[in-house]
């Protein structure tokens, strides 16, 4: 995995769905605002909504919302959302909705113009579908963003993250660094499983976040 450096936006991707991909961007959001940077969260693509004050709304969404100090519409931070929380092509599909990935530019492009940093959340893991030709991946590309992989820490994660570095790598896609996260209090060998991804990965982790999210 090569390692770019700090870049100006992000696109935060992860091992699988429910791995912390949304609490690592809400951690980096609240931290570059911490030192004075304009910064907005991004999440193109939500399935999974609540019904409340009279709309559709994302529970990731508003999580990064939250933490931005960049109040942005929200058809530009959240430009596809789908009540169920199911894979987002096939909520796509019963919505009879076609997710476009240049409406998804316009609007990461609208945002980068009104913040410094953008930092943008996918769905799911790296090669979760969008439509029928495209997945995350495609999206990233599109945006020519460098990727942050988070890692859910847990039985299964060093494959999955090593064929997530493979496909970044693959795609020569850059990417930034990856992120630990403790989701597993009663994982076996913690550390040793640490030590496997920094040397199958060739770096440590640029953060490691124990069980409960409190950044080490
Ligand atoms: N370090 C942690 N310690 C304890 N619980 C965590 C930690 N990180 C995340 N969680 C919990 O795990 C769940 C999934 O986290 P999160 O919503 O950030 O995942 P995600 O990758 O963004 O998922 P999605 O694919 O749905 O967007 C949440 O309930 C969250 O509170
Ligand atoms: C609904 C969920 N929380 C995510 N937003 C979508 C996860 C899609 C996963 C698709 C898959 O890899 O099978
Ligand atoms: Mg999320």
């Amino acid at each position: 995995m090569v390692s770019t450096g700090l870049p100006r936006h992000l696109f935060v991707t992860g091992t699988d769905t429910g791995v912390g991909k949304t609490t690592v961007t809400e951690h980096l959001i609240q931290q570059l605002v911490a030192q004075g940077l304009k910064v907005v969260g991004m999440k193109p693509v939500a399935s999974g909504c609540e019904w409340l004050a009279g709309r559709w709304q994302n529970e990731d969404v508003m999580r990064l919302t939250a933490a931005s100090n960049v109040q942005a519409p929200p058809e530009l931070v959240n430009p596809y959302c789908f009540q169920p929380a199911i894979a987002p092509h096939l909520a796509a599909i019963a919505a009879g909705v076609d997710i476009r990935l240049d409406v998804i530019q316009s609007a990461f492009t609208e945002l980068a113009a009104m913040s410094d940093v953008v930092i943008v959340e996918g769905a799911g893991g790296l090669l979760v579908p969008l439509n029928a030709t495209h997945s995350i991946a495609d999206l990233v590309q599109a945006l020519q963003l460098p990727a942050l992989l988070v890692v859910g820490m847990r039985l299964g994660c060093i494959n999955h993250a090593l064929l997530t570095a493979q496909l970044l790598q693959q795609r020569q896609i850059p990417c930034c660094g990856w992120v630990a996260n403790q989701i597993d209090s009663h994982m076996a060998m913690q550390d040793e499983n640490l030590q496997t991804l920094t040397d199958w990965l060739q770096q440590p982790p640029l953060l490691h976040l124990p069980y409960q999210g409190n950044p080490a």
